[in-house]
């Protein structure tokens, strides 16, 4: 064997050993994402169940509003009420760490889907 083939073989040998660690690590790092991707989606999980529990009961709340708007003939819109909430939620977003844009595209929606119902009760009844 001439001294050139040796040397081929102590590199072959060391980028075989190199590309071992390099699949070590790389496995390394994804079942470290697999994990970890299954540890936030526990909590995602469970702050969803949180939430449509939360939704139920403010879409109660709003359904009786609406019965007793659509009782006294107020409309379904109250812009008054709706720019203190949005000032309020602003606060909150701040204080926690939200994007601005999804606590009031989450307040648009509730509000939207609320006023929608207090329509629907005041054109059809209480249902
Ligand atoms: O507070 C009211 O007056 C409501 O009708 C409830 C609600 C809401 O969903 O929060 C819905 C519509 C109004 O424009 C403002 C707020």
């Amino acid at each position: 064997m001439s001294e050139n083939e040796n040397e081929n073989e102590t590199v072959n040998e060391n980028t075989q050993i190199s590309s071992e660690l390099v699949d070590e690590h790389t496995s390394a790092i994804v079942s470290d994402a697999i994990r970890g991707i299954e540890e936030q989606r526990e909590i995602i999980d469970s702050i969803d169940d949180d939430i449509v529990r939360l939704l139920a009961r403010r879409f109660k709340a709003t359904k009786r509003v609406g019965q007793l708007k659509a009782k006294a003939g107020f409309a379904a819109l109250d812009s008054a009420r709706e720019n203190r909430q949005r000032d309020r939620l602003r606060v909150i977003a701040a204080e926690s760490g939200l994007e601005q844009e999804i606590a009031e595209g989450y307040l648009e929606f509730v509000v939207g889907q609320s006023k929608k119902r207090h329509k629907k009760i005041a054109e059809e009844g209480d249902n």
